[in-house]
């Protein structure tokens, strides 16, 4: 079950798992950069064996943030015309629940992320405890949509039973995704089955993309305050 963490004590176990997740990373790896303030702290740690340690790798990342970033410490961006096929990301999560079920997309960046996760050989997760769950759905599931079908997909969500909210920034402004699109925070559903919620959003005309990420993590490191706990599906 989740425990809450302080903030400092949060931000401590993000970086134990973001550590661990280091680990996984071989010299030669086309790896991708995932999104958010754990991924950040892997992508960090990431660019420093490369800045300092020469490490031999090539990144694509999940956002323009990260690919930000990753720039910075001169970790080499590559494309998937380029290279098709990754063979590690490692990226955050907003909830991890049994099976290694995901709700992503906290920080905006699902679309991107579910792309670079998908073409990934292994797909890691970091994250503290607080993000375990039993069930998903506490956290508002973020689902992003074409703009001129907001209104058509939020009737649609709400038939479903979601309550949908379309996302702001702090100056009251719609939130615009990398790929100029809206996302809409879903909250009022506790998933008993997340497969047949995700079949209901691909087939909705105007979903871009759904923070439901089923079957695509084969481990999640999971910081806790006995140490990383490693979680296979
Ligand atoms: O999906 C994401 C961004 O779209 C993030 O990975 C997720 O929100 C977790 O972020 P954090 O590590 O900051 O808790």
């Amino acid at each position: 079950m989740a425990m809450e963490n302080t903030g400092g004590e949060q931000a401590r176990l993000k970086q134990l798992a973001a550590e661990r997740a280091l680990e996984l990373v071989e010299p030669g790896m086309t790896v991708g950069l995932g999104s958010g303030s754990t991924a950040t702290l892997w992508i960090k740690l990431l660019g420093e064996k490369v800045r300092d340690q020469g490490l031999k790798i090539r990144a694509i990342a999940s956002s323009d943030d990260s690919e930000k970033l990753g720039r910075s410490y001169g970790i080499p961006i590559t494309t998937f015309e380029e290279s098709p096929s990754l063979d590690l990301t490692v990226d955050g999560a907003d909830e991890v629940a049994p099976g290694l079920a995901l709700i992503k997309g906290g920080g905006g960046k699902l679309l991107r992320e579910k792309i670079v996760a998908s073409a990934s050989r292994i797909f890691v997760v970091v994250a503290d405890g607080s993000k375990q769950v039993e069930k998903l759905g506490k956290f508002p599931l973020p689902v992003e949509v074409i703009q001129m079908a907001e209104p058509l997909v939020s009737r649609e969500l709400r038939e479903l039973g979601f309550t949908p909210k379309i996302r702001t920034n702090q100056d009251g402004s719609k939130y615009i995704t990398d790929e100029g699109n809206l996302i809409l925070d879903c909250s009022g559903i506790l998933m008993d089955d997340p497969a047949a919620i995700a079949a209901k959003l691909d087939a909705m005309v105007g979903v871009v993309e759904h923070g439901l990420f089923l079957g695509i993590a084969k481990l999640a490191l999971i910081a806790q305050v006995g140490g990383v706990v490693e979680r296979t599906r």
